[in-house]
């Protein structure tokens, strides 16, 4: 991108790709929403948005992934972007360009992550502090996922993704991220799990029991837990059954589990090697799938 007219070159910032370790849905809250509890990480992988300050707000979008999303009001980057302009009045935007690499409706929060990257660099142009309440509560309006990907450290979150524990300090794992083509919304699954809205299952466990130290220990920590969301998931994207059966027969996968509403899932593996041969191997079993090996931390 060339330098804004001012001269300015653009601020630019990486939209991660966020991960549900595990995912348990504790119940139904009155007003439709579900309580949730997770483990959230970010992977290595995601969009790009870059932000050429300016007189007036727009977006453009490149990438092998923009095919079919629209630079519309519906894009969360413009929505970001105009609740953060009525919570902040006077202050300055621009125009976006965001390299789209991410699925999208894949269960890694693409849309929430460059929501999210859009509210930092509006930020970061008018000196506002990503700890600022009143741009936690314009994440928070803009989608349940939004608030996590603001600073984008993997960290415990609660309530409809409002409550977020401090951020953690997780050994790094070596993934393998694959999403099969099939986009599935979040708010099918959901519904699809059948509860009635006031419905309460579960009391809140409360999290980590201790911050694991190593890799294979945090992987046994989430292999005590799981995923709610997969069985109704499945049930929408049955594809979803083949991506976690291959990648749990693929050399060295230690654990498998979907993300989020679905469909992405990911395997983990001890070292790059693994994860690299693995994602190698996948590819070409499934030429048309998404398939990408990359940290989480
Ligand atoms: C399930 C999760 C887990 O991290 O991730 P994704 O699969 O979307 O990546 C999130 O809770 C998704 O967050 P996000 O995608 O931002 O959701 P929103 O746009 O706010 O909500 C979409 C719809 O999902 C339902 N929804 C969302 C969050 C929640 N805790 N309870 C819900 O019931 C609501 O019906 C809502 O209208
Ligand atoms: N910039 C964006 N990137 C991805 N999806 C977007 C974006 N803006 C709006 N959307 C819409 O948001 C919804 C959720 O997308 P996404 O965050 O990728 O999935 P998920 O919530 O499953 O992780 C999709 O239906 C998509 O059309």
């Amino acid at each position: 991108m060339a330098a804004s007219a001012g001269g300015a070159l653009p601020l630019r910032t990486r939209a991660r790709a966020k991960v549900n370790l595990d995912l348990r849905v504790l119940g139904r809250r009155p007003d439709g929403y579900h309580e949730l509890e997770s483990l959230v990480a970010f992977a290595g992988i995601g969009d790009e948005l870059a932000l050429d300050p300016g007189p007036s707000l727009s977006l453009t979008i490149a990438g092998p992934r923009a095919a079919g999303l629209e630079a519309d009001d519906r894009n969360l980057v413009l929505r970001a972007a105009r609740a953060f302009g009525q919570a902040f009045p006077g202050t300055h935007a621009g125009a976006f360009h965001l390299t789209k690499r991410l699925p999208v409706a894949s269960g890694i929060g693409g849309g929430s992550a460059d929501a999210a990257a859009a509210l930092r660099l509006l930020a970061r142009l008018n000196g506002i502090a990503l700890s600022d309440p009143t741009l936690r509560e314009v994440a928070a309006g803009v989608g349940a996922d939004v608030p996590v990907c603001l600073e984008s450290r993997a960290r415990l979150m609660a309530g409809i993704g409002d409550r977020l524990g401090p951020a953690l300090r997780l050994p790094s794992l070596f993934a393998v991220l694959v999403n099969p083509g099939v986009p599935v919304e979040t708010v099918g699954v959901f519904r699809a799990l059948g509860l009635a809205a006031g419905d309460r299952l579960l009391a809140a466990g409360g999290g980590l029991p201790a911050l694991p130290t190593s890799a294979a220990e945090l992987r046994a920590v989430l292999a005590r837990s799981g995923n709610d969301l997969a069985v109704p998931a499945q049930r929408i994207a049955p594809e979803i059954g083949e991506v976690l059966e291959r990648l749990a027969a693929l050399p060295g996968s230690r654990l498998v589990r979907m993300s989020g509403s679905g469909a992405t899932c990911f395997a983990l593996f001890d070292d790059c090697v693994a994860s690299a041969a693995a994602a190698k191997a996948l590819a070409r079993q499934r030429p048309e799938w998404w398939v990408r090996a990359t940290l989480l931390r």
